[in-house]
C-alpha cells in the first residue's frame, strides 16, 4: 500500500471514530464559530484560528487561576484580577469576531499576549514558567497576520525573542511580587511547559488539516478538468482526444500482444439539411439522440465511442474482429433509423447514418508498424467515403492494409 492510501485509511479510521463523538465535536467547533459565518471566504479560517487562540488564551489561565483563588487567594488578590482582565480581553476577541470587527480582533489577541508576558511575569518571577508560554503564544498570533511582508514577520518574531529575553532576566525569582512556593512553582512551569507543546501541537494539527483539505480541493479539480477536457460539451461523450488515446493504447498494445482492433467511423446523412431545416438548436438536440443511442450499443467495458467531430461519431473496439464490428456497424445504421427523426433532405425522409468499418488481426502480436495506427483509421474513413458515394444508410468495411503505395498516403 502506498503512503497516500495508507494516510487515507488512517484518516477513515479516524473520521469513523469522529462519527460517533460527532454531537460533541460539533458543540465544540460552535464554541469558536462567531464571526465565521459571515466573513469572506479566505478569511473564514483566519477568523476560527483567532477566534480558537483566543479561546485557548483564556483557557490555559484557568489552572493557575484556581491555584490563586484556593491556595491563597489574598496574597494573590493582584496576580488573580490581572489574569480575570487578560481573560475578559481574550474573550472579547470572539465578541468583536461576532461583530465582525475581525482586525481589531487580531491586533487586541497580540496586545494583549504581549503586555501578559510581562504584567504576568512581574508578579510570578520568571521561575513560574508563565513567560515561555505568553511568549509562544505572542509567536503564534503573528499568523493571523496573513498578508505581512517577511520582513515584518521577522522583525515581530525578533521583537518577541527580545521580550523574552527581557523578561527572563528582569523577573528573577527573587524579585516576584508574589512568589509561588515550592513545589507549586514547579508544577506552574510544568503546566506552562504542556501549554506551550499543546498550543504548537494544536497549531500544527490545524495546519496538517488546511494541507490535507487544499490537496483534496486540488485532486477533485483535477479530476473534474480531466474529465471536462475528455468530454464533448454537447452530448457528453468522450472527446476526440479521449478516443485517440485510447486508440493509440490500444495500438500499442497490439505490438506486444496477439488480438483484434477495430475503428467505426460514423457520419450522419444529410445533416446539414437537418440545421438549415429545424436550425442549429434542433442540430443539436439530434446529434444528442444520436449519440445517446450510440452509448447504448457500446456494450462491452472495453468498447469506446466518441462525438469525433461536427456529425462524426467514432467507435474504438478491442479484440473485435471483422464480424464483430460490421455486426456493430448494422446495429448502429439499425438504431438511427429506429430514432425516426424527421430529416427533410433524405430520400427516406428520416435520419440515417453511413458507416465505414476498418479491422486488423495481429494472430503472433508484434508484428505491426508502431506508427501503423493512423493508417487504421484512414481506413476506416476510406469505408465511410465509399457508403456514402454508394448512396448512404449503409456499412462498408475495409480491412487494414500493412502499407500504402505513395499515391494512397
Ligand atoms: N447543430 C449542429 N450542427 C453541426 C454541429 N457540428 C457540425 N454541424 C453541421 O453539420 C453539417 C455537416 O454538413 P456536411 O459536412 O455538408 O454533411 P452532411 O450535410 O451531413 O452531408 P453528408 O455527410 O454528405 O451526408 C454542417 O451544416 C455543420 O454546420 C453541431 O455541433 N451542431
Amino acid at each position: 500500500m502506498n503512503i497516500g492510501r495508507r494516510r487515507s485509511a488512517r484518516r477513515f479510521i479516524f473520521f469513523q471514530r469522529c462519527n460517533k463523538a460527532q454531537p460533541m465535536l460539533n458543540a465544540i467547533k460552535k464554541c469558536w464559530s462567531p464571526g465565521v459565518t459571515g466573513s469572506m471566504p479566505g478569511q473564514r479560517r483566519q477568523v476560527e484560528l483567532g477566534n480558537q487562540l483566543g479561546l485557548f488564551g483564556a483557557l490555559a489561565t484557568f489552572p493557575y487561576q484556581l491555584f490563586y483563588f484556593f491556595y491563597d487567594f489574598d496574597f494573590y488578590r493582584a496576580v488573580f484580577i490581572a489574569n480575570l482582565v487578560f481573560v475578559g480581553a481574550y474573550l472579547s476577541v470572539l465578541l468583536l469576531n461576532y461583530l465582525s470587527r475581525y482586525s481589531t480582533a487580531k491586533k487586541l489577541l497580540l496586545v494583549n499576549a504581549c503586555i501578559q508576558i510581562f504584567v504576568i511575569t512581574w508578579f510570578l518571577s520568571a521561575g513560574a514558567g508563565v513567560h515561555l508560554f505568553y511568549f509562544c503564544l505572542a509567536s503564534v498570533l503573528v499568523f493571523l497576520f496573513n498578508n505581512l511582508r517577511l520582513r515584518t514577520y521577522i522583525s515581530l518574531m525578533a521583537l518577541f525573542c527580545a521580550l523574552y529575553v527581557t523578561a527572563h532576566f528582569l523577573f528573577s525569582p527573587a524579585l516576584a511580587i508574589t512568589p509561588v512556593p515550592l513545589p507549586w512553582v514547579n508544577v506552574m512551569y510544568a503546566v506552562s511547559v504542556i501549554c506551550v507543546l499543546s498550543l504548537l501541537g494544536g497549531l500544527l494539527y490545524l495546519l496538517r488539516q488546511q494541507i490535507d483539505a487544499a490537496e483534496d480541493e486540488l485532486t477533485l479539480n483535477k479530476h473534474y478538468f480531466e474529465a471536462l477536457s475528455n468530454t464533448d460539451a454537447l452530448t457528453g461523450l468522450p472527446n476526440r482526444r479521449m478516443l485517440d488515446e485510447a486508440f493509440e493504447r490500444e495500438w500499442e498494445r497490439l505490438t506486444r500482444q496477439p488480438g483484434t482492433l477495430s475503428v467505426i467511423m460514423c457520419d450522419v446523412d444529410y445533416f446539414k439539411k437537418v440545421n438549415d431545416h429545424y436550425g442549429h438548436d434542433g442540430g443539436d438536440r439530434c446529434l444528442q439522440r444520436i449519440a445517446t443511442a450510440l452509448e447504448s450499443l457500446a456494450s462491452r467495458t472495453s468498447d469506446l465511442v466518441a462525438r469525433y467531430g461536427g456529425e462524426e461519431f467514432a467507435f474504438v473496439l478491442p479484440s473485435t474482429g471483422e464480424k464483430g464490428a460490421r455486426y456493430l456497424g448494422e446495429q448502429v445504421c439499425e438504431a438511427v433509423r429506429a430514432l425516426a427523426i424527421p430529416n427533410p433532405g433524405a430520400s427516406s425522409g428520416f435520419i440515417t447514418i453511413s458507416i465505414g468499418i476498418a479491422s486488423i488481426d495481429v494472430p503472433d502480436g508484434g508484428d505491426i508498424d508502431a506508427k501503423g495506427s493512423a493508417r487504421l483509421l484512414k481506413r476506416a474513413d476510406e469505408a465511410l467515403y465509399q457508403a456514402k458515394t454508394n448512396g448512404r444508410n449503409q456499412v462498408v468495411f475495409l480491412p487494414y492494409l500493412h502499407s500504402y503505395t505513395s499515391t494512397e498516403q
